[in-house]
């Protein structure tokens, strides 16, 4: 069932390739658009500027350069506010997909591509796309509490070194954006920042994900394929959600970091490959000390220097600008007029404990920006007082007094709440328990003001 309001848009010259991806994403989505060649471009963009283009980069056949993708990539990278590009290439080519992420897209895959890995895709350049204004520079990273302004000066000092870095902090304090940010004062600026959602890896195509494939070394490796690593070479590769990665993968990464190369499957040598390692996690420390849970050799890879993130209860000094500067962004994103915060509002937010930290607070902007109706921003328009609902049993509704979509709506909030409770608050597994992906789950907690 479709239930975003996203628009994609597949820019495809082979027919059965956007008939498949179209198929697939209308499950989802309600608005996707095809179009097969990259000529009705700028008509289409002067018609419906779309949220997140799967960009092909080959069009004329035989032609393998990608230099009409590429330029189609330049056009929307103009665009004002600009989609998020997934690159989709049939020629599993390491430089142009490397090329293509140099030049603004997010992301890339290969085709065939894994469904799973498709839908994950775009649900995370739609997560990052909404991200944006605030991930743009590292001036981004906001906050002039004292823990984050110990945080900047780690920053500050780790990032010219070649350390690998762990950022920990809880779900949504901004531990993407301290792994930009070390990445935007290092030397490696100028290359490849990519992320990767660890915890979202299907366990059956972790290496080839991760390290690439040759054609051949499996049914479906219909041509050579790069890895995440090849990928970010010369640049970072920011592994997210580390916390969430089985056993087996631990083993297979570790071997890569401990050799600093890579083999990719059906390959008989291994590539080294020039990236650095930031990760984080959401996992306390407890836990990620239990040998049961994360390897300690892993671990010990990994966490060269750690930057704690606090959560923004801890530093309520930052609430007041954070939420000046949200208000800020969606009164220009939405063309709504410049609106104050009334002084209940203020008070009321400032004293909120905030569980789901900064990613919160922005969704919260947002609604109170779109919902707002009055002179100044009143503490309702920020619906903040449902916070707990997904620890609160709620009401089950008495058949026949409730029209089907508020049933379903309901029932899915049922699901979701079950959820995070069974998995104590982690996203990550809640969202693997309901089938959809961490970004889906945070578009819906937001949906039903959890
Ligand atoms: N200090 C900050 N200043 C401005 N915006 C912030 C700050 N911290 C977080 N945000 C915003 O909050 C949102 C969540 O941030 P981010 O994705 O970096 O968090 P995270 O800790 O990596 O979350 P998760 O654990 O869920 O992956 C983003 O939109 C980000 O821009």
């Amino acid at each position: 069932m479709a239930d975003s309001t996203a628009r994609i848009l597949i820019l495809d010259d082979d027919a059965d390739v956007a008939c498949a991806a179209r198929m697939l994403l209308r499950r989802r989505h309600a608005d996707v658009l095809v179009l097969d060649d990259p000529a009705g471009l700028p008509a289409l963009l002067a018609r419906a500027m779309p949220d997140v283009v799967l960009l092909d980069l080959n069009f004329t056949p035989g032609r393998t350069d990608g230099a009409e993708g590429l330029a189609a990539l330049d056009l929307l990278r103009r665009q004002p506010s600009a989609p998020a590009v997934i690159a989709l290439t049939a020629y599993a080519d390491v430089p142009l997909a490397v090329e293509a992420l140099k030049r603004g897209a997010g992301d890339f895959l290969t085709k065939p591509w894994d469904n799973a890995r498709l839908v994950a895709a775009v649900d995370s350049a739609l997560a990052r796309r909404t991200a944006t204004p605030a991930q743009a520079a590292t001036s981004a990273l906001m906050g002039e509490s004292a823990p984050m302004r110990a945080v900047r000066a780690m920053i500050a000092g780790v990032a010219p070194t070649q350390a690998n870095v762990l950022v920990l902090g809880e779900n949504g304090v901004g531990k993407e954006l301290v792994a930009r940010a070390i990445h935007d004062a290092s030397h490696r600026a100028g290359q490849t920042f990519l992320p990767v959602d660890m915890g979202a890896l299907p366990e059956s195509t972790f290496e080839s994900e991760l390290f690439g494939h040759r054609k051949g070394s499996f049914t479906d490796a219909r041509a050579d394929r790069p890895g995440r690593f090849q990928a970010a070479r010369g640049g970072t590769l920011f592994l997210d959600e580390i916390g969430n990665m089985p056993l087996a993968g631990q083993a297979k990464l570790l071997t890569a970091l401990e050799r600093r190369e890579v083999t990719p499957l059906g390959a008989d040598r291994a590539e080294s490959v020039d990236v650095r390692i930031v990760s984080a996690t959401n996992l306390d420390e407890a836990r990620l000390f239990d040998p049961a849970v994360f390897r300690p050799d892993l671990l010990f890879r990994l966490n060269t220097i750690v930057i704690r993130v606090p959560p923004l209860r801890e530093r309520p000094a930052d609430i007041s600008a954070l939420l000046r500067h949200y208000l800020d962004v969606y009164e220009a994103q939405y063309g709504r007029p410049a609106r104050a915060l009334s002084a209940a509002a203020q008070a009321a937010l400032q004293a909120h404990p905030w569980p789901g930290n900064v990613r919160a607070l922005r969704h919260a902007c947002e609604r109170a920006v779109i919902l707002g109706a009055g002179e100044q921003y009143d503490v309702d328009d920020f619906s903040v007082g449902q916070v707990t609902a997904a620890v609160v049993p709620l009401p089950v509704p008495v058949a026949g007094t409730v029209n089907a979509t508020a049933t379903l709506s309901t029932l899915e909030r049922d699901a979701i709440a079950a959820a995070l409770a069974q998995a104590q608050g982690n996203i990550s597994h809640a969202a693997r328990a309901l089938g959809v992906s961490r970004a889906a789950l945070y578009r819906k907690l937001d949906k039903h003001g959890i």
